[in-house]
């Protein structure tokens, strides 16, 4: 299998205090790579430090053979997309969806002019909702829709790498399923690979093929799911997952 993303000795330091400790981790092209751990364990810090938005300290990141380097070009950012846990984040309130969707496909030259009218409408297809949405904006729309129009907008520059970060967290429980259901099937539609952050071990079940696992900045583990889900190789794992009252599956 080929490595898309090689993560080596990375380290982030917010002032004194160590964020992230010398993280190695690999991500396979077209798998999913769950990212689990507890609350300010540095989850959060390393996909932003993969995305682009914070500089390490000291460490590497290869996307390919090419490794990526603090300022990065237009080409790179649009290789790596985030999306958050709140989808606010990404969402401009003023624009509408249509504004929110043509702009990074006229920006990174996804398509024509002529063509991003009927792109747009793919995209809200492909997250199903329904082409009306275009004309609307985003606070007409439930959390759960908000988070499937960030997750287009994501997907519109048809990035190698989509990192989620806790991207169900703030949704209303009953509508988080079927926003884990939309990964699983853009996953298998779209040869997706993935760096999915949850805190929520049943979640990381549903949608991973393999699990890393963070504590205190640094990386205790790497196991493929099932093995991790059975076997797990490093004693914090075993507290993480007896710490769960019943897991799904
Ligand atoms: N900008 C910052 N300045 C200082 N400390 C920070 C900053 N951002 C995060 N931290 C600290 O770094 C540690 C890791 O935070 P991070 O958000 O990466 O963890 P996390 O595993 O994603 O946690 P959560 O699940 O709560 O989001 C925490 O102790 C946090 O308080």
């Amino acid at each position: 299998m080929e490595l898309v993303l090689q993560i080596k000795d990375l380290t982030v330091h917010y002032g004194g205090f160590t964020a992230l400790d010398h993280i190695n981790l690999n991500l396979e092209q077209h798998t999913t790579l769950g990212l689990v751990g507890e609350s300010g364990s540095g989850k959060s810090t390393l996909a932003r430090v993969i995305a682009g938005l914070i500089a390490p300290n000291e460490g590497q990141i290869l996307l390919g053979t090419q490794e990526l380097k603090k300022k990065r070009s237009r080409e790179q950012h649009k290789t790596i997309q985030m999306i958050f846990q709140n989808p606010d984040a990404s969402l401009n309130p003023k624009h509408s969806i249509r504004q929110i969707l043509s702009e990074p496909l006229l920006f990174h030259k996804i398509v024509g002019r002529t063509d991003v009218e009927q792109r747009c409408k793919e995209l809200l297809n492909q997250v199903h909702l329904e082409q009306k949405a275009l004309d609307k904006f985003p606070h007409e729309f439930s959390g759960g829709q908000r988070q499937r129009i960030a997750i287009a907008r994501a997907l519109s520059v048809e990035p190698n790498i989509l990192i989620a970060d806790e991207p169900t967290s703030a949704l209303d429980v009953s509508v988080q399923l079927s926003v884990l259901e939309l990964f699983n099937t853009l996953k298998a539609e779209l040869n997706l690979t993935m760096l999915f952050i949850s805190h929520d071990l049943g979640v990381i079940n549903a949608i991973s093929d393999t699990v890393a696992v963070m504590r205190q900045g640094k990386l205790v583990e790497q196991s493929p799911r099932d093995q991790f889900f059975i076997r797990p190789k490093h004693e914090y794992s075993y507290e993480l997952l007896s710490a769960v009252p019943k897991m799904p599956k």
